[in-house]
């Protein structure tokens, strides 16, 4: 099979599809591998790298479209990329299609077979190609947060871990998965107070086993979330329902109701988010303030830690990778519900039951088209 990586072009997403040695288990296997010229340059992945683990190196993202019969990607295909997707053409990427219509509509059009990596299952259950892309960011949304509560940054002006004699901040994180277990390791790690909500008391079981009295979790009820979030400092939102928009769980009221310079860091926007007040925003421009609290909203955090996301984000792709290009589509799909799970869109139609229902699409069972 031929298979092409293009450069990524979302704001600041330095992170690339295939690194060298992702590119070396392809051509070994007698595939051949496609790569725009720089691609990886930002992260010291150089096109001579790449021409040592056998790639063709590429100008134009033009020509890898055009000639791919897989196209290995990080992010969501931009509006430009989705008009080059053609019939049959394989698309291995994160889509996060739930919340963004207009992709899904564009994706539904090109007839591309479009493989999510968010949706992929595991055998231990999880979603192992979105895990290594939530450690990164469950890391980062305290780093973020932290620096956001600066004055200089909109914040209150605390320090998350306090000082000797004066109290640590308030750290609420929703979501007790891969996103929330991460925020919570760096949160007590730099001292703050940790609360954890979760719907699903077996996490909230297991996060006890592990760290004890160094947090306090708590079942998410509407109530419970209500107290919480107006006594903290930094709130972090990662929940998930697989595959579908996040739901609302702190609406305009409460952040209304919250301190001011306070910050919501929102890391389920990639699904819709999970803050009433949250929209989309970017690394170059990464906050706003409503109602005096201060919202992060980065949907390509991992972007900003290019390096170690592509080495970690490659290790989880590579394996399906490997089984689409060898066995094709449909013959790795048959023999593995995992990968099948991973399929969103394919010959026009939707084919992920939570994409179909939240963007009023009529689903079609992925196994009709096998
Ligand atoms: N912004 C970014 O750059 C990135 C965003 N993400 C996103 O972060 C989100 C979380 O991902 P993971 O931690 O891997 O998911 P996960 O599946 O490991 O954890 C999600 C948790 O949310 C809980 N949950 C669901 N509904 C809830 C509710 N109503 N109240 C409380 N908890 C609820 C689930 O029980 C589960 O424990 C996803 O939307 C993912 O796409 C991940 C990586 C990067
Ligand atoms: C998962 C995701 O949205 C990201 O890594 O950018
Ligand atoms: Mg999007």
């Amino acid at each position: 099979m031929r298979i092409g990586c293009p450069k990524e072009i979302k704001n600041h997403e330095y992170r690339v599809g295939l690194t060298p040695a992702s590119v070396r288990e392809f051509t070994t296997r007698g595939h051949e591998v496609l790569v725009q010229s720089g691609a990886g340059a930002a992260i010291g992945l150089h096109d001579e790298h790449y021409a040592a683990a056998g790639a063709t190196l590429v100008r134009d993202a033009a020509d890898i479209f055009a000639r791919a019969d897989m196209v290995v990607k990080v992010k969501e295909p931009q509006p430009q990329e989705c008009a080059m997707l053609r019939e049959g053409q394989i698309l291995y990427t994160y889509l996060h299609l739930a919340p963004d219509p207009e992709q899904t509509a564009a994706l539904v059009r090109s007839g591309a077979v479009c493989v999510a990596y968010e949706t992929i299952t595991g055998p231990s259950g999880g979603l192992p190609l979105l895990a290594p892309m939530s450690e990164v960011a469950g890391r980062m949304s305290v780093q973020a947060g932290a620096a956001h509560l600066e004055l200089s940054k909109g914040g209150m002006g605390v320090l998350l871990g306090g000082v000797p004699g004066v109290e640590p901040a308030h750290v609420l994180i929703i979501g007790a998965g891969v996103v929330g277990t991460h925020a919570l390791q760096m949160a007590i790690g730099l001292g703050a107070r940790v609360t954890v909500l979760d719907k699903n008391v077996d996490r909230l079981r297991q996060l006890d086993l592990v760290f004890g009295n160094r947090i306090k979790t708590l079942y998410s009820s509407a109530q419970a979330l209500e107290e919480k979030v107006l006594e903290s400092d930094l709130v972090i939102g990662g929940v998930l329902v697989p595959g579908a928009a996040a739901p609302k769980l702190v609406t305009r009221p409460m952040v209304r109701c919250m301190k001011k310079g306070a910050v919501l860091v929102d890391v389920a926007i990639d699904q819709g988010g999970c803050f009433e007040t949250s929209k989309a925003t970017t690394h170059a421009e990464p906050t706003y303030v409503v109602d005096g609290v201060v919202h992060y909203c980065v949907a390509n955090m991992p972007g900003a830690v290019a390096r170690t996301s592509t080495f970690a984000l490659n290790n989880a792709t590579i394996g399906h990778g490997l089984a689409l290009a060898t066995k094709g589509w449909k013959q790795a799909m048959k023999e593995d519900p995992h990968l099948k799970a991973g399929l969103n869109v394919a010959a026009g139609k939707v084919t992920y039951q939570a994409v179909a229902r939240d963007l009023g699409y009529d689903y079609v069972a992925a196994d009709s088209l096998l």
